[in-house]
């Protein structure tokens, strides 16, 4: 097959695959671009189109030819059966030495099922975490990529021209074979679950047992911010929490339904937790009452 240009792709353009794509192309990577959609493609060429050197495709093959030896691309569509359909398009195109990095929230006995499969076609296979979110893909976020240590080569400096940088270090390491990115992310997400547990139990004590107002307690999780506790969660839950409703004018939080969805991570993380019998009791508390709230429609 015909060599490229890109030295980067990216497959699935929504929200994280769109910014992540940004966020490789202000570094100077070239990057191929395709969504299953052509749709997706054209509205990222329209509007970010000028930030950088992109390559877009309509096929899957286009893409692969459109990529550099070792073509490295990642996957950032909904996990489960939609990334298994986008990793075999890939690999059927795909040639031995070349690597498929999966950046979606994949359960991590998948990616060891997946990284086995394809390692067997020739091909490396590389779970990665991505946290931060779309404003972290866009403006440096943390990855925790497993894989081959042949396919970090090739990848980490990609990856450490695009993470958020701490103390003066890229966000990224190379955290072990096969499924080790994607479980360390898992645990990441889980954490994450009993973060918001917290903020959500310290919201209702104040409102609930205080008596509080919404826009009072934004102030006390500002405050909050300019302490220990600063974090990016805290940070927008002051926000949050100022936010009015348009139609009626009351604070949003009282208008929206009590209801918190959930991909499954935390989930996950509860059921790890339990067939290693190690305690997790703040996440499982967490994953409960997200359970719990969607009794309310
Ligand atoms: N949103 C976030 O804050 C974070 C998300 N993640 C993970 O990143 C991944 C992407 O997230 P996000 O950007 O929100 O996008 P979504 O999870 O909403 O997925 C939408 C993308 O998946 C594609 N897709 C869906 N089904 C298929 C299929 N059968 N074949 C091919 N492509 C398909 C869509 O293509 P089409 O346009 O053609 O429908 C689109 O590009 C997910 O795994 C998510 O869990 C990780 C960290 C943070
Ligand atoms: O991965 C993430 C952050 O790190 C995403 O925000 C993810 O969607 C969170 O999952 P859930 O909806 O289950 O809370």
């Amino acid at each position: 097959m015909a060599e490229g240009t890109a030295n980067i792709g990216v497959v699935g353009l929504a929200a994280m695959g769109s910014n992540l794509a940004r966020n490789l192309a202000h570094h100077g990577n070239t990057v191929a671009l395709y969504n299953r959609h052509y749709e997706r493609t054209e509205k990222l060429m329209a509007e970010h189109g000028d930030e950088g050197s992109f390559v877009p495709s309509r096929t899957v093959e286009e893409f692969v030819a459109s990529l550099a030896r070792p073509r490295t691309a990642i996957i950032l569509v909904k996990a489960g059966a939609p990334t298994d359909a986008v990793i075999g398009e890939l690999a059927d195109a795909m040639e031995p030495g070349d690597i498929i990095v999966d950046g979606g929230n994949s359960y991590f006995k998948d990616t060891i099922r997946r990284e086995k499969e394809i390692r067997a076609r020739g091909l490396h296979y590389v779970g990665c975490g991505v946290s931060g979110g779309e404003e972290g893909a866009l403006n440096g976020p943390s990855l925790m990529p497993g894989g081959t240590d042949e396919s970090w080569r090739t990848l980490g400096p990609i990856l450490k021209s695009i993470a958020a940088v701490a103390e003066g270090e890229p966000c990224v390491t190379h955290i072990g074979k096969d499924g080790a990115g994607h479980f360390v992310k898992m645990v990441h997400n889980g954490i994450e679950y009993a973060d918001m547990q917290l903020i959500a139990e310290s919201y209702d004590l104040m409102r609930r047992g205080l008596g509080m107002e919404p826009g009072e307690i934004a102030d006390v999780f500002a405050q909050w911010n300019t302490t220990e506790l600063n974090s990016y969660l805290i940070e927008i839950t002051a926000e949050v929490l100022r936010q009015k409703d348009d139609k009626t004018g009351k604070p949003l939080v009282d208008v929206i339904v009590d209801h918190a969805g959930m991909k499954g991570t935390g989930t996950w993380t509860v059921q790890t937790a339990l067939s290693l019998a190690t305690p997790v009791t703040g996440i499982a508390e967490a994953v409960f009452a997200r359970g719990l709230s969607s009794r309310y429609r």
